[in-house]
C-alpha cells in the first residue's frame, strides 16, 4: 500500500518490525553524526516502542553524540508509572545506547503551559531539525498528544506555528501533556509511524480513508515527505 502521503511496510512479527525500524533510525543517527557531528532522535512513549527501543540501544552508533528527546509527554514526574521519560530511561538509554544525552519534556513546574516554556527553553539548545522522529498512534487517531479532543486542536495542528512544544489538554488524554509541535515533528529528516495490531491498522485505514480527519491523518498531510508506516499484527 503506498500513497503520496505514506510509504506502508508490514512485517510479519513485532520483533522484526523493532530490528528493522531500529536499523533505519541507526542509520539516520549515524549519517547524522557523520554530515553535522550529532544526531537528534525524538521517540514515542505509551506501550508499543519498547521492543523497538531495546533493538535499537544495542546499534553500534557514536551514542555520545546523540541527543534523545520526547515526541511527547504525559505530565506527570518519571517516578509515574505513566512517564514517558520513564520508559525510554528503561528501554531505551541502555547497552551502547546509554551514552546518549536525554532531553527530557516533563519539568517540575506548576502545570503544563508553563512545563512547556520551560522544555521549550530548553530544547532552543538543541541542533534542530530532528534527525529521526518516530511518531506511535492511539486507537482513537491520536499521535503525539494530538489529541482529537484537545482543546485548541487546530492550533496544534498548524505546522507555521512558533512553538517547538506545547501544552495540550484534552478530557480524553487522562492527564495534561506536552507535545512537540507539528512543525518540528514533519520537519524531521526522517519520520515514520510505528503501529501494530489489527485494530490499529483498522483506525489508520479509516483515518486516512474517511471524511472524519484524526489528527494521524493531519500528520501525514502537513508532512513534505511521505512518512514511514512501520505495521505488524
Ligand atoms: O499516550 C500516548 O499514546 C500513544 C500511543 O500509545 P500506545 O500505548 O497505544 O502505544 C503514544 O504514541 C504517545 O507517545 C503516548 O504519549
Amino acid at each position: 500500500m503506498a500513497t503520496s502521503g505514506y510509504s506502508w511496510t508490514e512485517f510479519p512479527t513485532r520483533e522484526a518490525l523493532a530490528g528493522a525500524l531500529a536499523g533505519a533510525v541507526a542509520e539516520k543517527l549515524a549519517a547524522a553524526i557523520d554530515r553535522r557531528g550529532g544526531g537528534l532522535l525524538a521517540v514515542s512513549g505509551g506501550t508499543t516502542p519498547g521492543r523497538f527501543f531495546e533493538a535499537l540501544s544495542t546499534r553500534d552508533i557514536a551514542w555520545d553524540k546523540v541527543t534523545v528527546t520526547l515526541v511527547d509527554e504525559r505530565f506527570v514526574p518519571p517516578s509515574s508509572p505513566r512517564s514517558n521519560a520513564a520508559l525510554v530511561t528503561d528501554r531505551l538509554l541502555r547497552n551502547a545506547a546509554s551514552a546518549a544525552r536525554f532531553m527530557p519534556l516533563y519539568q517540575a513546574a506548576e502545570n503544563a503551559a508553563e512545563a512547556a516554556s520551560q522544555a521549550e527553553a530548553q530544547l532552543a539548545t538543541l541542533n534542530w531539525p530532528l534527525d529521526a522522529a518516530i511518531l506511535g498512534m492511539g486507537t482513537d487517531g491520536h499521535t503525539a498528544s494530538f489529541f482529537p479532543d484537545a482543546d485548541a486542536l487546530s492550533t496544534l495542528l498548524d505546522p507555521a506555528g512558533a512553538r517547538a512544544v506545547l501544552p495540550v489538554n484534552a478530557a480524553s488524554a487522562g492527564e495534561p501533556r506536552l507535545t512537540l509541535s507539528m512543525g518540528r515533528l514533519v520537519g524531521a529528516g526522517f519520520l515514520a509511524l510505528h503501529i501494530e495490531g489489527a485494530e490499529k491498522r483498522a483506525v489508520f485505514e479509516a483515518a486516512m480513508e474517511g471524511n472524519d480527519k484524526k489528527p494521524v491523518r493531519a500528520v501525514i498531510e502537513a508532512s513534505p515527505q511521505p512518512v514511514g508506516v512501520f505495521w505488524a499484527p
